[in-house]
């Protein structure tokens, strides 16, 4: 069994890869790093390394990868394969869509045979997503034999994989705990058994469980963290106030959860719990400005902050909390961040008003703009004092 995985990156080696590997699947990452596919051709393996006292390295075997602008030989692999995954980041699917799409034709035109795209991605609808830019690249003819045999079931992802410093350019570090969740009604053919995957007929109440507690919670810490001067995500858990902000964004985003999805209120507080002790791993030294990366992205309106926030408001839920972080982030002025300059260019330029507007949706005279303004107010008053 072929699995194309997408992304040769921190989640792709230590998360989809590895259970992939432990599923019997013949991993072949695609990357567009061309020392990364270099040296996993050359070992065709590399080890995973938990982040707790002890634990023993595992080694993932048999893997090769393939370069990303190498389109015919990913096209004739997933012509071949079994499984395509990918863990790129959102932004870079439309611009792997295009090889995928050519797969999927050369599949096509030989003998017919189920394959399901799975994208493995911090976003709601990834896979959903990813189709429409694959069909951008097909014909109609291809489209209507794809609509048949080729499925993309959206899944949400967790596992903390921070930024790698290691010697063998290879080994990944991982925390122990993860979670893969994937639509089991949208898969087509027989469902691939992959131990480690929960396969669900409702995928809404998992992702949205995910994005809005622990990437929310995640970028609280992030955000606040970054003004505050803290580097790691455990060491920004330490300050009170940022303890205080992260308890009282996910008592709002828990609420909102708990009244769209039913959770039951003490299973989800026990899941709210795991999740910050899960954070406060020191061994992950997971730093904040991984975290916060690609600012523009987490404010977007159905992301992990401004998403929960407005459904907050539209049920009466307090958003205070969430307004903080929205703020903070908005500030975020990581000089190695692309996405963080250009909103701090925008904000200086045209405005805090302008900028809020721009990339979150939420407008000045709103109820959650005027959370969201008053909270940057003060972030820059104690930003200025220091
Ligand atoms: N790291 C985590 O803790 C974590 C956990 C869950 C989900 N995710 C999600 O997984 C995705 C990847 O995150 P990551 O932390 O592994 O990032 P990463 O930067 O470590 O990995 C991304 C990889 O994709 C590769 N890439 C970039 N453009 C490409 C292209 N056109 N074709 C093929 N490969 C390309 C990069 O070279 C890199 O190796 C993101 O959507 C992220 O939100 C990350
Ligand atoms: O990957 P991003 O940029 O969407 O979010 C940063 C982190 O919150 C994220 O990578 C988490 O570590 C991960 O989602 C845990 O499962």
């Amino acid at each position: 069994m072929i699995a194309v995985h997408f992304g040769a990156g921190n989640i792709g080696r230590g998360f989809i890869g590895q259970l992939l590997n432990q599923a019997g699947y013949e991993v072949v990452f695609v990357d567009v790093n061309q020392e990364l596919v270099d040296e996993l051709n050359l070992r065709q393996s590399y080890e995973v390394q938990l982040a707790t006292e002890g634990a023993p390295l595992s080694q993932v075997t048999g893997v090769r990868a393939i370069l990303g602008k190498d389109i015919e030989t990913v096209a004739q692999t997933i012509a071949q394969a079994d499984l395509v995954t990918t863990a790129v980041g959102p932004s870079i699917l439309p611009h792997i869509a295009g090889a995928i799409a050519e797969g999927i034709s050369k599949r096509l035109a030989g003998e017919a045979r189920a394959l399901n795209v799975i994208a493995c991605e911090n976003m709601i609808g990834g896979s959903q997503q990813l189709k429409g830019y694959v069909y951008g690249f097909m014909s109609p003819e291809d489209q209507s034999k794809a609509d048949e045999w080729v499925a993309f079931p959206n899944a949400a992802v967790d596992r903390i994989v921070p930024l790698q410093k290691h010697a063998d350019k290879l080994r990944v570090t991982v925390e122990p705990f993860f979670e893969w969740v994937v639509d089991q009604s949208q898969i087509k053919g027989e469902v691939p058994a992959i131990e480690g995957v929960t396969y669900v007929s409702d995928l809404a109440p998992y992702i949205e469980r995910k994005l809005f507690t622990v990437n929310t919670g995640h970028a609280v810490i992030a955000y606040l963290g970054y003004l505050y001067g803290y580097g790691t995500i455990d060491e920004a858990l330490q300050d009170q106030e940022i303890q205080q902000a992260i308890r009282g964004a996910l008592q709002e985003t828990g609420e909102l959860l708990q009244k769209k999805y039913h959770f039951e209120k003490e299973t989800h507080e026990a899941y709210v719990e795991k999740i910050l002790g899960r954070y406060s791993n020191r061994m992950l030294a997971d730093h904040v400005t991984r975290v916060a990366r690609s600012p523009i992205r987490k404010l977007s309106p159905n992301d992990r902050l401004v998403g929960p926030a407005t459904q907050c408001v539209e049920r009466g839920i307090s958003a205070e909390y969430l307004g903080l972080a929205i703020a903070a982030a908005l500030l975020f002025d990581y000089l190695e961040d692309p996405e963080a300059m250009q909103i701090q260019s925008d904000r200086k330029q045209n405005g805090f008003a302008h900028a809020m507007q721009s990339y979150t949706g939420i407008s000045e005279e709103s109820p959650l703009g005027a959370i969201v303004t008053k909270h940057a107010r003060t972030l820059q008053d104690r930003i200025i004092s220091n």
